[in-house]
């Protein structure tokens, strides 16, 4: 094939891949690049980027800054390439790139197939299922476990379906699905749900896998024209859990397998676990069968952490992190001042932690306000849109189909009572206005009435699935 002709299959290649794809295929990579790096070089160099389609249908893996993108391009950009073109299902161009350079497309392109003759069928690039199953699990059960698994009102429900799930010797609901935004914790708690099932010795067979690794070895065995063993190894345990099951959806063949696998544990009471961005509802499987024995279990969602969430889990990597930094000290302040500052995810947070980690402890300066300062300013932590109370009320207002006069009136009827108390519930949790100053904002209310509820709300989100739904739609929404 000539220059531009494999340029042009390179770029239909890309366009065939809607944004949601490319945002599956970059998990997988970003994965993979995590295990081959570790943590904390993840976390302060890769974790940050973000891809996306430019108008030439290129992907573009976006780096925050110059210092950044040639130190992926120098350290990471050959692998990168080499493991898209072997995760995605077509060889495409990949420019690593800045925001500034995206615009005006100076940066130097790379052909994935080049780099990687074969592209998708290079079956030998691929990890044996087995392989990865070990490696992986390995790491898992070192990090996450319930110790480290910090609870708030966001993730209550979550952790306490994990439990009991990991303890019973019957299953208690199945399968059991978790669901949630970027970085909230699922795979944590997936992780977690392992760990503690294989130590308590109730079940022989505990198998956790990402939904890429079922996806990757279901495809090496039909490639092999053997799926035998890749059926007996799924099928045989008594715990299966996958994470991140979005990734297959919209692959029939997988998703079929996945549905005959899925089944057939439920069948024999085995318990299967799940965990993906969202709910079964929105899952956009080809197969609806599938969609419906996934919703048939008990459905569970995550929320982003709130300010208390935040700092427990920041005072928890602080924690571990001292188990390779045992000098570290972070000054109370500074751990504050991160919990508010920091509000997209849990992983987000740790990110920032580890650069600090890298700019303080590795060149023996201290951690102050200062030096967080300069590291958080040359990160990417998104510039997080500010949310105002008053973004609050109108998209509660809006959300529930009421007015944002109803919400501050004085009326007391249930269609806007429960909306009011949302919209303090999450004006207290996601912007750092005081309870008077709340109180003021809906209507010239007393403080106390805000507590209420504050309280009630995070009362209700551990036992009302409605209102949990209700309360991470309405973050979604405000999060753009
Ligand atoms: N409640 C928590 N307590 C302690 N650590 C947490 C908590 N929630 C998230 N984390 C940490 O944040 C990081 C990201 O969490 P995790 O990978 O589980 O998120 P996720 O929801 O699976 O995200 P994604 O959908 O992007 O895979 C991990 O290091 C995890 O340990």
């Amino acid at each position: 094939m000539g220059y531009s002709q494999d340029a042009t299959a390179r770029r239909d290649g890309a366009a065939m891949m809607d944004s949601s794809s490319i945002v599956a295929v970059w998990r997988a990579v970003r994965a993979r690049l995590r295990e081959e790096c570790g943590d904390l070089v993840y976390a302060a160099e890769i974790a940050r980027l973000r891809v996306e389609l430019d108008a030439a249908g290129r992907v573009c893996v976006i780096c925050p800054n110059e210092f950044g993108r040639s130190w992926v391009e120098d350290n990471v950009g050959m692998r990168l390439r080499a493991l898209w073109a072997n995760v995605a299902e077509h060889a495409c161009d990949i420019l690593i790139c800045t925001e500034k350079t995206l615009t005006s497309q100076k940066s130097q392109t790379v052909s994935v197939a080049a780099l990687s003759a074969g592209g998708v069928s290079d079956t030998a690039a691929l990890p044996l299922v087995e392989d990865t199953i070990e490696a992986s699990e390995a790491k898992r059960e070192a990090r996450f476990t319930f110790d480290t698994f910090m609870v708030g009102s966001a993730n209550m429900m979550a952790a306490t379906a994990a439990r009991a799930v990991a303890s019973a010797e019957a299953p208690p609901f199945n399968p059991v699905f978790f669901h949630g935004d970027y970085g909230v914790g699922k795979s944590h708690l997936l992780a977690a749900i392992a760990h503690a099932a294989s130590l308590s010795g109730k079940r022989k067979k505990v198998l956790y896998l990402t939904a890429e690794e079922f996806l990757n070895g279901f495809q090496s065995a039909l490639r092999a024209r053997d799926v035998q063993p890749f059926k007996d190894l799924v099928r045989d345990c008594d715990m299966l859990l996958i994470d991140d099951v979005h990734f297959i959806c919209g692959k029939p063949r997988t998703e079929d397998e996945f549905l005959q696998t899925v089944t057939s544990l439920i069948s024999a009471e085995k318990q299967v676990v799940l965990a993906s961005h969202c709910a079964p509802s929105q899952l956009s499987v080809s197969d609806d069968r599938l969609r419906n024995v996934l919703a048939g279990g008990f459905n569970c969602p995550l929320q982003g952490p709130d300010l208390d969430l935040r700092r427990k889990i920041l005072d928890c990597k602080i924690a571990q992190a001292r188990n390779h930094c045992p000098d570290l000290d972070v000054p109370e302040t500074v751990r504050d001042f991160l919990a508010a500052r920091v509000t997209s995810s849990a992983r987000e947070l740790e990110g920032v932690l580890n650069n600090i980690i890298v700019r303080t402890a590795y060149m023996n300066r201290p951690v102050t306000m200062e030096t967080v300062e300069e590291a958080l300013g040359e990160l990417p932590v998104k510039a997080e849109r500010r949310i105002t109370v008053d973004d609050i009320q109108k998209t509660a207002a809006s959300y529930f189909s009421i007015t944002v006069d109803d919400l501050i009136s004085k009326r007391r009827t249930k269609a806007v009572v429960r909306p009011r108390h949302i919209a303090m519930y999450l004006a207290k949790t996601m912007t750092t206005r005081s309870l008077p100053d709340i109180g003021r904002r809906f209507g010239g209310r007393d403080h106390s009435t805000v507590i209420h509820a504050v309280n009630k709300i995070t009362e209700t989100l551990t036992s009302d699935a409605v209102l949990a739904e209700d309360v991470e739609a309405l973050r979604r929404r405000l999060r753009g």
